[in-house]
C-alpha cells in the first residue's frame, strides 16, 4: 500500500468488512440508556477501545466509556463526562446531559459497510483512498504496472546541465520533464542528448525498450530537424504532426511498435506545455486513469486580452490578488517566465478580446 500512491486502481476495492464493525463511542464518558435519562445510574464497568465491556446494560445501569470503544449491550447513548459527576459507583447528571436518543455513539456501517465500493477502477489513489482500503480490510491495492518512458533531448546545441560554455545551451528539458513526471508511475530511461544525425537518432530509436518515447526538439521544419524522419527510419510511423497549438504547434504523435512516440518542441515552454497537455495524461491512462484529462478551472482575468488567432493559447501567467495576470511576453524560449507563473490562462481558438474582470479557464501549474 505504500507503493500504490499517486497510482490508479486497477479494478474496484470493495469493503471487506464494515466500519465501525459496531456501534463505538465518539467521546469520552459513561454510556447509558437514554429512556434512563435524568439518572442517576450506577457504574458496573468500564468499556475502552479494543477492551469491551463483556456484561450488558440495564435499567438505572451505566459503564464508563472512551472514545472509539464499543458500546455495551443495552446501552444506547453516551453521556460526555463534563456533564456528569461521579461519586464511587453512583453517576448523576451535571449538565443537559445529551439531547437525544443515540447522541455520542457511531453508529456500525456509520463510514461503510462490507461490499461497498472503496475505490472505484480508474480512480486515483489519493492518501484518503489508501487509507479507506486499509480500513476496508485491504492489506494491498490492486495497480497496473509502472509506465517505462524513454526521455531524450535532440540538439547539437547542447551539453549536459552545470556548463557555461558560451557557445553550448545547457540541457534543460530532460530534468524537466522528469520534474513534471516525478508524481506519475513511471520508470524513466534517460537517453540523454542525442545529436541532429539521422543515423544516431534512428539507432537510438530503433533500440528503445519503453511504452512511451518522449523527444524534444527537432520536430518543426528545419534541415536539423530530424526526429520524424530517424522515427520513420527506425520503422515506426506517425499519427499526426503539427497542431493548433500555441506553444507546441510542431509537435508529433506516432508509433513505433509498441512503443508511444510523442515528439515535443524543442522550445521550453513548448515542450513544458505539450508534456502537460500529452504526455502526462497519456502516462495516466496507461497507468489506468479513468479520467487523465487535466482539469480547467474558471478565474478572474486580471488585465484585458487580446482577440486570439487560430490555435489555443496557453498565456503563462500568475495568480495573485485574486485574478490572473499574463506575462507580458509569451515566448516559448524564456523559461523565467514559465518559472515564475503558477498558471496557464487558455485562450480558445479565434477568442474574442476579453477584458480585465471576465472569466477565463485556466489550468493550474503544480
Ligand atoms: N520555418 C518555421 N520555423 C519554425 C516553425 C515553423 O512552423 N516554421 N515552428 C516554430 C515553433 S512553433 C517551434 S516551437 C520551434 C520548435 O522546433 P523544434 O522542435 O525543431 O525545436 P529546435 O529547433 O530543436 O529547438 C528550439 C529551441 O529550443 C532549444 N532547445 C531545444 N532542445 C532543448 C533542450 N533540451 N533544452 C533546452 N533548450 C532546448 C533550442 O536550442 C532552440 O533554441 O520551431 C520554430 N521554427
Ligand atoms: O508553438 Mo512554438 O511551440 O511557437 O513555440
Amino acid at each position: 500500500m505504500r507503493e500504490a500512491a499517486g497510482r490508479w486502481a486497477a479494478r474496484d476495492v470493495t469493503a471487506r468488512r464494515t466500519q465501525p464493525a459496531h456501534d463505538l463511542s465518539a467521546m469520552d464518558g459513561y454510556a447509558i440508556r437514554f429512556e434512563d435519562m435524568p439518572g442517576p445510574w450506577t457504574v458496573i464497568g468500564e468499556s475502552a477501545a479494543g477492551r469491551p465491556y463483556a456484561g450488558s446494560v440495564d435499567c438505572g445501569q451505566a459503564t464508563r466509556i472512551f472514545t472509539g470503544a464499543a458500546l455495551p449491550d443495552g446501552a444506547d447513548t453516551v453521556l460526555v463526562q463534563e456533564e456528569a459527576a461521579r461519586d464511587g459507583a453512583t453517576l448523576t447528571l451535571a449538565g443537559e446531559g445529551p439531547a437525544h436518543q443515540g447522541r455520542n455513539v457511531r453508529r456500525r456501517g456509520l463510514d461503510f459497510s462490507e461490499g461497498a465500493t472503496l475505490v472505484a477502477a480508474g480512480q486515483r489513489l489519493t492518501p484518503a483512498r489508501i487509507a479507506v482500503a486499509a480500513t476496508g480490510g485491504h492489506a494491498t491495492l490492486p495497480v497496473r504496472p509502472a509506465v517505462r518512458v524513454a526521455i531524450a533531448a535532440t540538439g547539437d546545441e547542447l551539453v549536459p546541465p552545470g556548463s557555461t560554455d558560451p557557445t553550448a545551451l545547457p540541457e534543460s528539458n530532460g530534468v524537466m520533464l522528469a520534474a513534471m513526471l516525478a508524481d506519475l508511475p513511471v520508470e524513466i530511461i534517460d537517453l540523454g542528448i542525442l545529436p541532429d544525425n539521422l543515423e544516431a537518432l534512428r539507432e537510438a530509436f530503433a533500440s528503445v525498450e519503453a511504452d512511451l518515447l518522449v523527444t524534444t526538439g527537432g520536430a518543426s521544419v528545419g534541415d536539423h530537424d530530424l526526429v520524424q524522419p530517424a522515427l520513420k527510419a527506425a520503422g515506426g510511423s506517425v499519427d499526426f504532426w503539427r497542431i493548433a497549438l500555441r506553444p507546441g504547434k510542431p509537435m508529433m504523435a506516432g508509433r513505433l511498435g509498441d512503443t508511444v512516440a510523442l515528439s515535443l518542441p524543442g522550445n521550453p515552454v513548448s515542450a513544458f506545455v505539450t508534456a502537460t497537455l500529452f504526455v502526462r495524461p497519456l502516462i495516466a491512462h496507461l497507468a489506468g486513469a479513468a479520467d487523465p484529462l487535466p482539469k480547467p478551472i474558471p478565474a478572474v482575468l486580471g488585465e484585458d486580452l487580446p482577440a486570439n488567432g487560430p490555435r489555443i493559447d496557453y498565456l503563462r501567467a500568475a495568480m495573485f490578488d485574486g485574478r490572473v495576470h499574463a506575462a507580458a511576453i509569451q515566448d516559448s524560449s524564456m523559461l523565467l517566465t514559465l518559472a515564475r507563473s503558477t498558471c496557464l490562462i487558455i485562450r480558445p481558438p479565434h477568442a474574442p478580446a476579453a477584458a480585465m474582470g471576465d472569466s477565463a479557464e485556466i489550468l493550474m501549474l503544480a
